[in-house]
C-alpha cells in the first residue's frame, strides 16, 4: 500500500513520455509508450491496444513487474514470461487494453539481489525467506507511478488481470477498479514451489 507522501511525490514529478510508436507483435499490433521517471532513472513502458480508453467502459489492465529471467529468457523458475505473453494475447484478442510494464525487477530488489535470492533458494529457502535473509522486504514493489501513467492515457476505470489482491488495493486510490480477471501462468515442475509459496505466504489467490 502506498503512503500519501509517496503518491504525491510521483504526482508532482515531471515524468517524460514518448510515444505512441507502433509495436507489431505475434499477437497483434500495440501502441508503445516509454515513460521516464527522473527521480529513479527508471524507464517504464506502456503497451496499448484499442481506442476510447477514457470512456466509461472499463479497460482491461495488466500491471506487470519486470522479470528479465522470465520475460526475456523464458525461465521456468517463475510464471512471469508466460503471464506477459498471455496478457498480450488476451488484450490483442479483446481489441482494447493496457499493459503497464514497470521496471521493478525481482519484486523491487533488482537483478543482482534476485540472483542472490535464487542462490539461497537453491539451498532450500523459499522465495519469501530468501528475500528476508538478504535484508529485503518480501515484496518491495510500489505502484505510485501507475497513477500518472493511467492519467496520461485517460484511463478512468479498469478490470485488472491479476491474482495479487495487493495490486487492486494499490490501484484503487487512483482509478476505479471495477473487477479482477483471474490470471496466472503455466505451472510446471520448476515453478510449482514458487507458485505455492505465493499462495501460501504472499496473499496470492489461487488460479
Ligand atoms: N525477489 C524475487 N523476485 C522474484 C522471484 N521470482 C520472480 N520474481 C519477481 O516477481 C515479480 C512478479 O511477481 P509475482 O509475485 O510473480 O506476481 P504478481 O505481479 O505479484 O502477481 P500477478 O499479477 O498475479 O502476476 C517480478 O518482478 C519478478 O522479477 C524470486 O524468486 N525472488
Ligand atoms: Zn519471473
Amino acid at each position: 500500500m502506498m503512503t500519501a507522501m509517496s503518491i504525491s511525490a510521483v504526482a508532482d514529478e515531471a515524468l517524460a513520455f514518448a510515444g505512441p510508436a507502433r509495436l507489431p507483435t505475434r499477437w497483434g499490433e500495440f501502441r508503445m509508450y516509454a515513460v521516464s521517471e527522473p527521480h529513479t532513472g527508471k524507464e517504464h513502458a506502456m503497451l496499448v491496444v484499442g481506442d476510447d480508453l477514457d470512456s466509461d467502459e472499463p479497460v482491461l489492465l495488466r500491471v506487470h513487474s519486470e522479470c528479465l529471467t522470465g520475460d526475456a529468457f523464458h525461465s521456468r523458475r517463475c510464471d512471469c514470461g508466460d503471464q506477459l505473453e498471455r496478457a498480450m494475447a488476451v488484450l490483442a484478442e479483446a481489441g482494447r487494453g493496457v499493459i503497464l510494464y514497470l521496471r521493478q525487477e525481482g519484486r523491487g530488489i533488482g537483478l543482482l539481489e534476485k540472483v542472490k535470492a535464487y542462490i539461497l533458494q537453491e539451498s532450500g529457502l523459499d522465495t519469501l525467506d530468501a528475500n528476508l535473509a538478504l535484508g529485503h522486504q518480501g515484496d518491495a514493489r510500489e505502484y505510485a507511478v501507475c497513477q500518472p501513467m493511467l492519467a496520461y492515457l485517460g484511463v478512468k476505470s479498469v478490470r485488472v488481470l491479476t491474482n495479487n489482491p495487493g495490486k487492486l488495493d494499490a490501484l484503487a486510490p487512483w482509478v476505479s477498479v471495477v473487477g479482477r480477471v483471474p490470471f496466472w501462468g503455466e505451472e510446471v515442475t520448476d515453478n510449482a514451489a514458487y507458485l505455492a509459496t505465493k499462495q501460501a505466504r504472499m496473499g496470492h489467490l489461487p488460479g
